[in-house]
């Protein structure tokens, strides 16, 4: 009988037992055959290791051999590829990923925070030693966006990608608009569903899509990972009525990340923004996670999928195994580190699009005709404007849409306004996406 697996099996040590290491073993025992026929040999889990040997983790782990000091792995010859799923920007990760790509041992990692803040150094580790960084899991879930760019776009001059980038956030925006249910209360579901991070900080205050963005941006321009210019706000504070107005107004709100790199410079940023009803990526809910790339010969490519949960993140790291399997790895991002261009920040300010402003004001005479005069003489200019509540003791909400106009405008605004006593609270400012 023919041998279809000749070549020896591809030994794994798996770092972190949580929700995605514990996924991916759960993979590896459900379609252990299917993926050796196609990787030509079979992947064995052979070492694991995380900080609580004892947790029930619902999957049987005696078949494999438990490892005390991770940092062991690197010079161990019985392994041919460790798998870091602990997570964190610095710390144990990032030691064991320079331990192992030192030692020329391939690497692959779901850790967006370590990659976006030591991505390059770690990419000319593993071009040093030859050997394979990969990190599918690291953006966008279960969706082949790192494939997608590196491989299937790689012919093309990519002006722009964006995208809706977090799991968590996406299932929270979008949880609140159909159910009305709070905050809170959709933030801890989603932690009970294994989306969020072990800080969910990172996910709401829009850290971990600025991570994945500065991933995208690189890979798509060519361009070397500068997460310290990516301009950050998260969804905290978004409120039920900006969902309700924008809705009213013919949007719904999502959290995107969007990087363009043009003459400029290279433009970053990561933000609540309102998303016309007819777009794309205002029908992507709940946990999906959505990528646009514009490129200069395919066009709009789209890539859409399950962002955050075991399957699909374990599927995004057995993909990555596969390809070590099979010797396939070149760059970590498409190219040579040294090919890679620095850059230097866009000003956002000349940035030219419409804006949602949404303030709580006192009800009395004169407040509209001073937001009014602010937005006059800023230079902003009004598409249409709703007011809710009348006689509130604790004020009434007013929000406008602009027309299309530079960003530093929108900015002069909120100057002009700043310290008014008709204001209570801070006011709310999102960018329409075209
Ligand atoms: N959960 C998701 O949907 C998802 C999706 C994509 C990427 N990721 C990334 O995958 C990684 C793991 O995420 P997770 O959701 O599985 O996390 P998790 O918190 O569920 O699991 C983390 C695991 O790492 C272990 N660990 C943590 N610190 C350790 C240490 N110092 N030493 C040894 N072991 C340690 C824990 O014991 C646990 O087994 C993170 O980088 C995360 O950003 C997660
Ligand atoms: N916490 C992340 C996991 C996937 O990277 C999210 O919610 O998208
Ligand atoms: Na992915």
């Amino acid at each position: 009988m023919t041998n279809l697996h000749p070549h020896a099996p591809l030994r794994v040590a798996l770092v972190g037992l949580g929700t995605v290491g514990g996924g991916v073993i759960r993979l590896l025992q459900t379609n252990g055959n299917l993926i050796a026929r196609r990787a030509g040999r079979t992947i064995q889990v052979a070492a694991i290791s995380a900080r609580d040997r004892n947790k029930d983790r619902g999957v049987d782990l005696s078949p494999y051999e438990w490892v005390d000091d991770m940092t062991t792995l690197a010079a161990r010859e019985d392994i041919d590829v460790v798998v870091e799923l602990i997570g964190g920007a610095d710390g144990p990760a990032l030691t064991l990923a320079r331990q192992c790509l030192a030692a020329g041992k391939p690497f692959v990692t779901a850790n967006k925070a370590m990659l976006a803040h030591h991505g390059l150094d770690l990419a000319a580790l593993a071009e040093k030693t030859g050997i394979a960084l990969k990190y599918e899991a690291a953006v966008a879930g279960g969706i082949p966006v790192i494939k997608g760019l590196r491989e299937g776009a790689a012919a093309n001059e990519i002006s722009r990608v964006y995208g809706i980038l977090n799991g968590t956030c996406n299932y929270i925006l979008t949880t609140m608009e159909k159910e009305g249910r709070g905050f809170d209360d959709v933030l801890k579901e989603a932690q009970e569903l294994g989306y969020a991070e072990a800080d969910p900080g990172f996910d709401i205050d829009g850290v971990d899509a600025a991570h994945k963005l500065t991933i995208l941006a690189s890979l798509a321009f060519g361009t070397e990972l500068d997460f310290g210019n990516v301009a950050v706000t998260g969804i905290r504070d978004v409120i039920a009525a900006d969902i309700a107005e924008a809705a009213a107004l013919g949007y719904r709100i999502r959290l995107v990340g969007v990087a363009e790199n043009g003459p400029d410079g290279l433009f970053q940023r990561v933000h609540p923004m309102l998303v016309p009803t007819d777009h794309p990526l205002a029908h992507v809910d709940g946990s999906l996670n959505a990528v646009v790339a514009e490129g200069n010969f395919v066009g709009r490519l789209f890539f859409q999928g399950r962002g955050a949960g075991e399957g699909p993140t374990a599927s995004a790291v057995v993909a990555d195994l596969i390809d070590v399997a099979r010797d396939e790895y070149g760059d970590a991002f498409a190219m040579p580190v040294a090919a890679l261009s620095p850059q230097k920040p866009a000003d956002a300010g000349q940035r030219i699009g419409r804006s949602y402003l949404r303030f709580k004001v006192q009800d009395r005479p004169g407040v509209l005709a001073e937001i009014a005069a602010a937005t006059r003489d800023a230079g902003v200019s009004i598409e249409s404007m709703i007011q809710r509540g009348a006689n509130q003791q604790d004020g009434v909400l007013m929000a406008i849409v602009t027309h299309a106009g530079e960003e530093r405008c929108i900015c002069e605004t909120l100057d002009r306004l700043a310290g008014s006593d008709s204001l209570l609270g801070t006011p709310m400012v999102m960018h329409i996406l075209d």
